[in-house]
C-alpha cells in the first residue's frame, strides 16, 4: 500500500521564540536550523524578518540545505497596497524559499483586533498571497483562530481559507491559536474545511493549552490535513506548540500512522531524537524534562518491581516502543518500590553478576528498603547504590576510613575591616593504617569539608585529582522536629558524572556522607588498589 506524505513544518525558531524565557541569538538560530535540517523536517520557519534585527539578519541568507527555509509575517495592513506595506515587503525580500502569513480567520478578531470589515480582511489575504506568489515564493497562510472562528461563524472562517487557497497558497494552515479545541472538534472541522481546500493543501497548527496539541494534530491528519506545524520539545507561545519530539516517533512507530503516512524523518534521525532533544535544551540552558514522552530520561525508567520482573522477561510487557528506536535507554530503578528483578538488572549494568537465588540479594533488597525508609533515595544516586551493593556482596574495599571531621563557620571582620563569613574544616582519615589530617577553608562549610577531604588522601591522591563536584541538592524530609536532610551530590571527572546520597538530621553530616561516597566511588572506578 502506498503511503501518503505528511509534511512537517517546524516553527521552533518563530513560535518557539515566543516562549516565555526563550531568547535565541543569531548563532543559536543558525545551530538550531542545522539541527532541524539534519532531522529531516520539511520546512524550517526561521522567524519574522523585519520584526527584530536578529531575525532580519538570520534571513540575510538561506540557512537550510534540505528543508524549505520559510519566513513568517502577517498579511498586509489595511489601507495600503501590498507594494506599499513595508512589513510585507520586508518578508518578501528575505532570503527565503517560502513565506507563511498569519491571517485572521475569526470574525470577532477582524472586527475587534484589526478593526476592519470582514471583506477588507479577505482582500488582505488575497493580495498578500498574490504578492508572495509573484515574488516567486511558495505561499502559506496560517489561518489564525480558525477553529474558534469556525465555531463562531463557519462561513466566514471557510471564506478566509478559500481566499488564501484561491489566491495561490500552497498550504492553508488551520490554527488552534488559543489551544482550546478538542480532538473531536478538530476532526470534524478539518473535514468540513477540506470541502473548501483539498486535504493535501491543509495544515494544522495546534497549541497545547489543554495538553492536546499532539492529539489535535494527529486528529487533523486523520481527517485529511497533510501538514503539521510544531516545535522541538513543544516550545511555543504560552503552553507551547504541538511537540514535534512526540509527534515524530508517533508518526513513525505507531502502526495506525506509520502504515498510512510517511514523513521526511528517517530511522537513523529518529534514533538520534533523544540526543537532539537534550542538546536543544542545553542550547536553551534549561533542564530537560525527564518525563517527556519518548525522549525524557524517565520515559523508559521503571520503578515497580512487578513491572521490572516482566520487563526482564520481555521488555514489550511494559514498553510501548523500543527505547533504542528513539535513542533512549531502559532503566530499572532501585528504590523501595522495587524487587529482586530491579536489583539484578542494575547489578548486571554495573558489572556484578549475582545469582537470583543468592541469599545476599534478599539482604541487599531489605537494606535498600530499610535505608529508603530512613530517607535515602537510590534511584537518583546510582554511585551510592553501587557502593552499597558491593559492600553487601563483600566486593568493595575500604580504601580509607574517616576518623573524624570538624567544621567551623565564623563571621568576623577581616584585615580591611570588612565583615566576612569564613568556613574552615579539618578532616582526619586513615589510609593504610596511617592517620592523615588536613585542614581547608571554603566558601561554605560543605565546600570546606570537600576541599579538606580531597586535599590529602595519601597514595590515592592521583586517582582523585580530576574529581570535582558539579551539583549539590538538599531536601528536608518529614518536616518539623523529626526532620532529616537528604543531600544528593553530583560529581564528575570529565568522563562520567555520578550521584551519591547522604542522609542525616544534620545537613553537614549528610553532605559529608555523600562526599565520602563520591570519593570512594571514584577510587573504585579508577581501579585504585585497596590497602
Ligand atoms: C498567533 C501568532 O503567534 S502570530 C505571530 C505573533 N508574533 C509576533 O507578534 C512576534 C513579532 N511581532 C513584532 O515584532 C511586532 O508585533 C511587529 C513588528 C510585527 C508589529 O509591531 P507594531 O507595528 O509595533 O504593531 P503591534 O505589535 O503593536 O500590533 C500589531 C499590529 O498588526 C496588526 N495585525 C495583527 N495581525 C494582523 C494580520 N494578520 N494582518 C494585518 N495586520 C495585522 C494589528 O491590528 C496591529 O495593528 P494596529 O495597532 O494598527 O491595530
Ligand atoms: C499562527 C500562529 O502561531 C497561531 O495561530 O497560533
Amino acid at each position: 500500500m502506498t503511503r501518503e506524505r505528511v509534511y512537517l513544518y517546524d516553527t521552533t525558531l518563530r513560535d518557539g521564540a515566543q516562549t516565555a524565557g526563550v531568547d535565541f541569538t543569531l548563532q543559536d538560530k543558525i545551530v538550531v536550523a542545522e539541527m532541524l535540517d539534519r532531522l529531516g523536517v520539511d520546512y524550517v520557519e526561521g522567524g519574522y524578518p523585519g520584526a527584530n534585527p536578529t531575525d532580519t539578519e538570520f534571513f540575510s541568507e538561506h540557512r537550510t540545505k534540505r528543508a524549505v527555509f520559510t519566513a513568517f509575517g502577517m498579511t498586509k495592513r489595511a489601507g495600503r497596497s501590498a507594494a506599499n506595506d513595508p512589513g510585507l515587503q520586508g518578508v518578501l525580500q528575505a532570503k527565503a524559499a517560502a513565506c507563511c502569513f498569519v491571517a485572521k480567520a475569526w470574525d470577532f478578531h477582524v472586527s475587534n483586533a484589526l478593526g476592519i470589515s470582514l471583506d477588507e480582511n479577505l482582500v488582505q489575504i488575497r493580495e498578500t498571497v498574490k504578492a508572495a506568489v509573484e515574488a516567486g515564493r511558495e505561499a502559506l497562510v496560517d489561518c489564525e483562530h480558525f477553529f474558534d472562528g469556525f465555531k463562531a461563524n463557519p462561513r466566514y472562517a471557510l471564506d478566509c481559507a478559500r481566499a488564501a487557497f484561491e489566491a495561490g497558497a500552497r498550504w492553508v494552515v488551520l490554527c488552534d491559536t488559543n489551544g482550546g479545541t478538542t480532538p473531536d472538534e478538530i476532526a470534524a472541522i478539518v473535514e468540513k474545511a477540506s470541502a473548501v481546500v483539498p486535504g493535501g493543501n491543509l495544515g494544522v497548527h495546534a497549541h497545547d493549552d489543554m495538553g492536546l496539541a499532539v492529539a489535535n494534530s494527529l486528529a487533523a491528519v486523520m481527517s485529511g490535513a497533510r501538514q503539521i506545524q510544531g516545535a522541538l520539545n513543544g516550545l511555543g507561545e504560552r503552553c507551547g506548540n504541538a511537540n514535534l519530539t512526540t509527534l515524530i516517533p508517533t508518526l513513525k512507530l505507531k502502526p495506525e500512522f506509520a502504515e498510512q503516512f510517511e514523513i521526511g524523518v528517517d530511522d537513523e534521525a529518529l534514533s538520534g531524537l533523544s540526543q537532539l532533544s537534550r542538546s536543544f535544551d542545553e542550547l536553551l540552558n534549561r533542564t530537560s524534562d525527564r518525563y517527556a514522552p519518548y525522549v525524557g530520561a524517565n520515559a523508559f525508567a521503571t520503578k515497580a518491581g512487578i513491572h521490572a520482573s516482566a520487563i526482564l522477561k520481555d521488555p514489550r510487557t511494559y514498553e510501548h516502543v523500543r527505547p533504542e528506536s528513539v535513542g533512549n535507554r531502559r532503566r530499572l530503578l532501585i528504590s523501595d518500590q522495587g524487587g529482586k528483578s530491579n536489583l539484578l538488572s542494575e547489578l548486571a549494568r554495573i558489572g556484578l553478576e549475582v545469582d537470583k537465588d543468592d541469599p545476599r540479594l534478599n539482604a541487599l533488597l531489605a537494606m535498600v528498603k530499610e535505608r529508603e525508609a530512613q530517607g535515602y533515595a537510590y534511584e537518583g544516586a546510582e554511585a551510592s547504590f553501587a557502593l552499597l551493593a558491593r559492600r553487601a556482596l563483600g566486593r568493595v574495599p575500604d580504601f580509607f576510613t574517616v576518623e573524624s571531621f570538624r567544621v567551623m563557620v565564623e563571621r568576623r571582620h577581616n584585615a580591611h575591616g570588612e565583615l566576612v563569613t569564613m568556613s574552615e574544616a579539618v578532616v582526619k582519615v586513615i589510609v593504610d593504617g596511617q592517620p592523615l589530617i588536613t585542614a581547608a577553608e571554603g566558601i561554605g562549610p560543605v565546600n570546606a569539608l570537600d576541599v579538606a577531604l580531597r586535599k590529602d588522601l595519601g597514595r590515592y591522591q592521583p586517582f582523585i585529582a580530576d574529581l570535582r563536584l558539579s551539583d549539590y541538592k538538599v531536601r528536608i524530609l518529614n518536616g518539623g522536629t523529626e526532620a532529616v536532610t537528604r543531600v544528593l551530590v553530583e560529581s564528575t571527572d570529565g568522563d562520567e558524572s555520578w550521584t551519591t546520597v547522604g542522609v542525616s538530621p544534620n545537613i553537614i553530616e549528610a553532605s559529608f556522607e555523600a562526599l565520602v561516597d563520591s570519593v570512594a566511588y571514584k577510587l573504585l572506578k579508577a581501579g585504585a588498589s585497596p590497602p
